[in-house]
């Protein structure tokens, strides 16, 4: 995807909100926008996206394309469930895949409790988990992120990286805005900051060590393929036929087990659970 020489302002004699904007976004980019208030990330993030069309340049080559908007509007006559399976249903999801996908994001964003409750009487911090919901269920080839983390409690945080992590994986990009300097550390593929209404490469924040990993072997019946979104992101490597193996940061281990061993299309058989190294 490429952004070239992408200029918006919002109004004909306004300012020139960004200008001369030229930015590649390669598969399974990780890029972090920065800059200070007002100047324009959320305006670049739209235009990324391709909810705000540039006022000058082009952009080319835009994937499928999920956006988590700074604020949700929560005012639709739908409860959660209703809301996603819908959402689903827009991008062309079967009714199963599109139950199957609001049932995955709704126990994996922490929103179980509040399946059934009218978006209008969400909290803001439950709305937004409804907003990176409505986004992830798509599996887009971008993820735009606006201030996306903000808001949500830890156990969400981590589902929401773990979720921009296995999309960078599969080769999708991900572009976000967010104020904690550390968010992502160690995966971010390139930073640009606004300066003066363009883009200037920053630093990428460095790794935080991902602490001791666990390696988990299952088995499906007829080497079926495990399901995309697993909890923490596990690295999924086939070691005989219908036998993969599964390795994912401790913290996450429990989350993926719970996961697993719910799982129905395709069942799982947990052959082994072999804890405790660390990444070299
Ligand atoms: N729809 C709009 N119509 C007119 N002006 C707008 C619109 N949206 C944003 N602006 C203006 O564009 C400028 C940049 O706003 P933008 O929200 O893109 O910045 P930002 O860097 O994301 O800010 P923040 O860090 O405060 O979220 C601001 O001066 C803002 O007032």
């Amino acid at each position: 995807m490429f952004l070239e020489k992408v200029g918006k302002r919002y109004d004909r004699h306004g300012p020139w909100i960004i200008s001369d904007v030229t930015l590649a976004v390669p598969e399974a980019a990780v890029v972090r926008i920065e800059g200070t208030n007002g100047r324009g990330k959320s305006t670049l993030l739209k235009v990324l996206a391709g909810i705000s069309r540039p006022t000058a340049g082009r952009v080319t080559g835009r994937p499928p394309t999920a956006y988590v908007p700074e604020r949700f509007p929560p005012d639709l006559p739908f409860h959660t469930v209703g809301y996603l399976h819908r959402v689903g249903r827009i991008h062309g999801l079967t009714r199963r895949e599109s139950a199957r996908r609001s049932a995955l994001w709704i126990d994996r964003l922490g929103l179980s409790g509040h399946a059934r409750v009218p978006l209008k009487r969400l909290s803001k911090g439950t709305s937004q988990k409804v907003a990176v919901a409505q986004a992830l269920m798509a599996e887009p080839g971008l993820l735009v992120l606006d201030e996306a983390w903000t808001g949500l409690d830890q156990a969400a945080r981590g589902s929401l990286d773990d979720a921009v992590l296995e999309l960078a994986r599969s080769g999708g990009r991900v572009v976000f805005v967010d104020h904690d300097p550390a968010r992502l550390a160690g995966r971010v593929t390139a930073v640009h900051r606004i300066v003066d209404g363009s883009l200037a490469p920053a630093e990428p924040p460095a790794a935080e060590d991902p602490g001791p990993r666990v390696h988990i072997e299952v088995d499906t019946p007829h080497g079926a393929a495990l399901p995309s979104g697993l909890p923490g992101a596990p690295s999924a490597e086939p070691v005989a036929p219908g036998r993969t193996r599964l390795t994912v940061a401790e913290r996450h281990s429990d989350a993926l087990l719970r996961h697993l061993l719910g799982l129905r299309h395709p069942p799982v058989h947990i052959r082994s659970l072999n804890e405790g190294d660390r990444p070299a």
